[in-house]
């Protein structure tokens, strides 16, 4: 198990880069913490695969350094690098009995006999292979195959990570959830590094402790579940995590603070002077969905808006409103009654950030944080 440090990393599948867009990865620095349980969650085309390729060995990145516990591994072999790397579709030796597929990376290092049967035996019974395990792979289903593929990166006490790259692509929608869960357990006995690739946010926050959002080749934010929800350091992750994502909304500076349409939103002399030293006229607002205040009779610091929608969906409903020119997204419980065409819209302090060219101005300095 190891360490995993990406630094100054870049890298670009053109030979000769024009500008950031030719990046696949664009300068970036991040570590994997040992033994932590990551998800690496992003939109198709951001550079997941091309960061897990890197890690692994695949792919040489044009800049930077990755580093294993210290050192320095860019010249080593994926071999060599002992990582075990689980792919979309599954990687199985179709001649051979689903032992023999497990073994084999055992067979590889020379491990003995006695111990390679043991190890195999207790990963097949992790995942539930055992009434299989003297099958040839060629006849199993999609979802036994890629036990198999998980099985072969578990047997291994001496993997530095095990890298997943969309694991459950290929597995019926029933078993997703059963596996997921399976990985987690798995994670909590062997306590290996595990980087578990996906562009679902459901996916990332039931297997990880902690997501790396990656966004246009680069990671925007690194936090719990919990931190993305509530802080999200980077519009985009505003955007993606939670459903609804954000509301956003377009605003320009004043005296005070910031202002749209007629509405005037005060913010604290650290967040204006931020906002100035940026000298980006860039700004926007965001709320969650969740945090949007609506009341029926108005009140100190909240506008009218006029309900456009509402949708139930169960256990919650999704209120769309229209607050001037914004369209605004309110998430409400199932039994808050909405009546009539118009509503009072509030934005508690505490929810409201501030994003200057996409990212999180804070509330309050570092220093004043630590
Ligand atoms: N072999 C390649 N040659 C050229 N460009 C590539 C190659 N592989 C990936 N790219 C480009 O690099 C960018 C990042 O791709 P990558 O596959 O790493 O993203 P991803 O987040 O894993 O997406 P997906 O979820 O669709 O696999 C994309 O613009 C992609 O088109």
């Amino acid at each position: 198990m190891a360490e995993i440090q990406l630094k100054s990393l870049a890298h670009s599948y053109s030979r000769h880069p024009e500008g950031p867009g030719d990046y696949a990865i664009r300068q970036m620095s991040h570590t994997w913490h040992k033994g932590g349980a990551y998800a690496l969650l992003g939109p198709s085309g951001c550079g997941k695969t091309t960061m897990l390729n890197i890690i692994s060995g695949l792919l040489a990145p044009s800049e930077g350094d990755v580093m294993f516990d210290n050192v320095r591994v860019n010249e080593l072999s994926p071999k060599d690098r002992n990582i075990a790397q689980v792919f979309q579709f599954p990687v199985v030796y179709d001649s051979m009995t689903v032992f023999d597929n497990l073994a084999f990376p055992l067979k590889n290092a020379g491990i003995p006999k006695a111990r390679i049967e043991a190890k195999v035996e207790e990963i097949a019974a992790i995942l539930e292979l055992e009434p299989v395990l003297r099958k040839k792979a060629k006849g199993l289903t999609a979802d036994e195959k890629q036990k198999v593929s998980m099985g072969r990166g578990l047997v291994r006490d001496d993997v530095s990570a095990i890298l997943f790259d969309e694991p459950l692509t290929v597995i019926d929608p029933q078993l997703k959830w059963k596996l997921r869960r399976k990985l987690k357990q798995i994670h909590e006995q062997f306590n290996i590094t595990m980087v578990y690739v996906t562009h679902d946010q459901l996916e990332a926050s039931t297997f990880a402790d902690k997501i790396a959002v990656m966004y246009d080749g680069q990671i925007v934010q690194f936090g719990t579940p919990r931190e993305l929800f509530e802080r999200p350091n980077h519009t985009f992750v505003g955007f993606f995590i939670g459903s609804p994502g954000m509301n956003l909304i377009d605003v320009s500076v004043t005296e005070q603070g910031v202002r749209f349409d007629d509405i005037d939103v005060p913010l604290d002399d650290g967040q204006k002077q931020r906002i100035a030293a940026t000298g980006s006229s860039n700004i926007k607002l965001g709320i969650r969905p969740e945090f949007v205040q609506l009341t029926a009779a108005p009140a100190d610091d909240t506008w009218p808006c006029r309900i456009l929608d509402v949708e139930d969906l169960g256990t919650y409903k999704i209120v769309t409103l229209q607050l001037g020119e914004q369209r605004l997204k309110a998430r409400i419980d199932e039994d808050q009654m909405i009546s009539g065409d118009t509503l009072h819209v509030g934005f508690p302090r505490q929810w409201l950030k501030v994003y200057v060219d996409e990212f999180l101005v804070d509330e309050q300095t570092e220093e004043a944080q630590s």
